[in-house]
């Protein structure tokens, strides 16, 4: 508080005058204040601090219109935390506050788990970047989507080599369909995480296993139960860097992003995985017989209503769902899914 340091009850002759950087050894006795600002350390001897706005000062004669109570405005020393106390858990994310927080304990240095850093290697020759498709033309639906999904997962896009290919922006490459191209691709790439996409399946044109098998990598998700997304693939390379193969179809890709793209870059993270809420679905869908089913839901008061536009080339249900219901596989219908909720693109 800016104001005066007291010692006992007023009136009080002020006897010094602090300024904040001093390291006082001034010492009030009873009937004594001296002139203080905010932060600054009170003298041996202060009962109170009086604010200047309760203060009344003629010359060197101090009053109060309002009585301080004892000890009011004065911060002891080891009253947010005591030597020995845990100040945050390990796991927590290095935000805004837990560095100021490091910062006012004197911490310079933290041991933390670094940031991941993800590229994108969006394949297809059909693909434009301009303008409505047309015959033997697809508009890049997936390049659009990643760098809010990654940025938005708690990774950082990493910036790819410059002024490739047209639709190309930072931690976003546009390869044509070859397997020398992919190949290239990945070995150029040097972010933890590198995302392909439109390579998943074993078309003439989708290069992404033969550019694996190129770089020696290890498939650890060789294709996923679930519908859409089934050619989803994750692999290591031998230097421990990972792969996400997105299917080309573009909801496909974000259901394979929103799962395994998701949590690997979770557990990168060193964070765990979230449960997911159980929800009602007013009047049930359809379950596929063996395969997981994730379809884009509104959420209601009753529960999780299915909105459509779910084909795994359709982008019109996700852009306007509030989650992704999980639906398990069985033989006939199920009134209630798991939620895939607050990651973006619903709710980040
Ligand atoms: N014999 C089989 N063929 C396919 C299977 C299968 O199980 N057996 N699975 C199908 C499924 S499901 C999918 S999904 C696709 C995945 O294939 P790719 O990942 O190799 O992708 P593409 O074949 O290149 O593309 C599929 C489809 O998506 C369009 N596409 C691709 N990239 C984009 C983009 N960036 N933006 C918008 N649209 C994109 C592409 O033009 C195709 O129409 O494999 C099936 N085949
Ligand atoms: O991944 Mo595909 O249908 O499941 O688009």
């Amino acid at each position: 508080m800016d104001g005066y340091a007291v010692c006992g009850p007023g009136p009080w002759q002020i006897t010094h005058h602090i300024p904040a950087t001093a390291t006082t050894t001034t010492q009030l006795t009873p009937g004594q204040a001296t002139t203080i600002v905010t932060g600054a350390t009170v003298p041996a001897g202060t009962t109170a601090v009086v604010p200047t706005e309760h203060a009344v000062r003629t010359a060197n004669h101090l009053t109060q219109t309002f009585r301080t109570p004892a000890r009011d405005h004065i911060r002891r020393a080891g009253e947010e935390c005591q030597a020995g106390d845990q100040l945050l858990p390990a796991g927590v994310i290095v935000g805004p506050a837990v560095l100021g927080l490091a910062a006012t304990v004197g911490l310079d240095r933290l041991t933390v788990i670094p940031q991941p850093t993800v590229a994108a290697l969006i394949t297809g020759d059909e693909l434009v970047h301009q303008g409505p498709s047309g015959p033997g033309h697809v508009r890049d639906a997936i390049g659009p989507m990643l760098p809010t999904l990654i940025t938005q997962s708690g990774a950082r896009l990493l910036q790819a080599a410059r002024g490739a290919a047209p639709g190309d922006s930072a931690g976003v490459r546009h390869l044509g369909d070859s397997l020398e191209e992919l190949v290239a691709g990945l070995r150029a790439s040097e972010a933890d995480l590198t995302l392909v996409s439109g390579s998943s399946a074993a078309g003439p044109a989708d290069h992404l296993r033969r550019a694996l098998a190129a770089l020696g990598a290890e498939l650890i998700v060789d294709g996923v139960a679930c519908r859409p997304g089934h050619p989803q693939a994750l692999a290591r390379m031998r230097d421990g860097r990972l792969i996400l193969g997105l299917p080309g179809n573009p909801f496909a890709a974000l259901v394979a992003f929103l799962t395994l793209g998701v949590a690997a870059l979770q557990r990168m993270r060193g964070l765990p995985l979230p449960e997911l809420p159980q929800i009602p679905i007013p009047g049930g869908v359809h379950c596929h017989p063996t395969n997981t089913r994730l379809l884009p839901v509104r959420l209601t008061p009753e529960g999780a209503v299915p909105i459509g536009h779910d084909g795994s080339a359709m982008l019109r249900g996700p852009a306007t769902a509030d989650a992704l219901a999980v639906v398990t596989p069985g033989p006939t219908k199920a009134i209630a899914a798991r939620l895939l909720t607050g990651m973006p693109p619903w709710g980040g």
